[in-house]
């Protein structure tokens, strides 16, 4: 029986023990999750779940994979904490954004590790993730980090300083997209659709959108030309996201969110 623990309790670490539990990459048994100080979190994690949250040193000690899922700000206490308690010897995932592997040796000591940025799609499965290794990772390290990614989505090994740009793209996506589905949904009541009816025809949408992406041969400007009629509805849309500096918002976007993930490594 394995033993996988996660350094940190909140959203990001329940999306991945939620997708292993339910793909059957790991049992509940297998998983220890801890965290700061929030008692109510792990008891939480534990009743829905069935994850161990009582760990003691002797399940430190003989962790297989550790999980760092602590927030950036809080990583280097939280390694400094833990470097006396782990052996010399266990792999390290971590998804902190804008950690770099070099800080992680440097405090945890030279081991196997794998820098992830994975997205809270993991819940369902449906994570995009970019993946980096260090050269203490051997060929079975490297084959069960790229499975465990597998088992919640689909992952992409990267050199480790496009994370950033992974980050900023799929690793923050999902809340450009929620966000979107917010003003869908506000503007759609305003036009006389009910916020039910409009969370229907989008998240269709943005589906059946995705999944043409993925099955067409065509480049998207290309299937976005087949939706414009001359004179039509998308043209008149589509002129008014011109006016209103979409291409710089979506630039803006995500080239802040890119130097945020830059200054985050920097500063630690
Ligand atoms: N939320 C997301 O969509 C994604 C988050 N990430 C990364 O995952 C990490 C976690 O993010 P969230 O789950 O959203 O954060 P969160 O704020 O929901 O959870 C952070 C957890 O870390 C714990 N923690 C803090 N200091 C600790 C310490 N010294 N020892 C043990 N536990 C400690 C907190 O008690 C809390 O349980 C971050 O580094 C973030 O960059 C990566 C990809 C996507
Ligand atoms: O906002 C953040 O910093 C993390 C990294 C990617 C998604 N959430």
């Amino acid at each position: 029986m394995k033993k996988i623990l996660f350094i940190g309790a909140g959203s990001m670490a329940e999306a991945l023990m939620q997708g292993w539990i339910k793909q059957k990459v790991f049992t509940a048994q297998e998983l220890y999750v801890t965290n700061r100080s929030d008692k109510e979190r792990l008891q939480f994690l534990h009743s829905t779940y069935g994850v161990n949250y009582r760990v003691d040193g002797a399940i430190y000690m003989q962790a297989d994979l550790i999980i760092l899922a602590m927030k950036p700000k809080d990583a280097i206490a939280a390694m400094q904490e833990l470097q006396p308690k782990i052996s010399k010897h266990t792999a390290i995932l971590s998804i902190l954004a804008g950690i770099t592997i070099n800080t992680i040796t440097e405090k945890l000591g030279l081991r196997p590790v794998a820098r992830v940025m994975p997205n809270t799609s993991a819940t369902i499965g449906m994570s995009a993730s970019g993946i980096a290794f260090n050269g203490k990772v051997s060929i079975e390290h490297r084959t069960m980090f790229l499975q465990l990614l597998e088992a919640v989505g689909s992952v992409i090994e990267v050199e480790e300083d496009q994370l950033h740009a992974v980050t900023a793209l799929s690793g923050s996506g999902p809340a450009y997209i929620y966000y979107l589905m917010e003003a869908f949904e506000r503007v759609g009541t305003e036009v006389g659709l009910t916020k039910d009816t409009v969370r229907l025809l989008m998240t269709q949408t943005l589906a059946g959108t995705a999944e043409m992406l993925k099955q067409s041969a065509d480049e998207p400007d290309v299937l976005r030309r087949k939706v414009t009629s001359p004179g039509g509805t998308t043209e008149a849309g589509i002129k008014a996201l011109e006016q209103y500096q979409f291409n710089e918002a979506i630039t803006a976007c995500i080239k802040e969110a890119e130097a945020r993930s830059r200054a985050l490594a920097k500063s630690t």
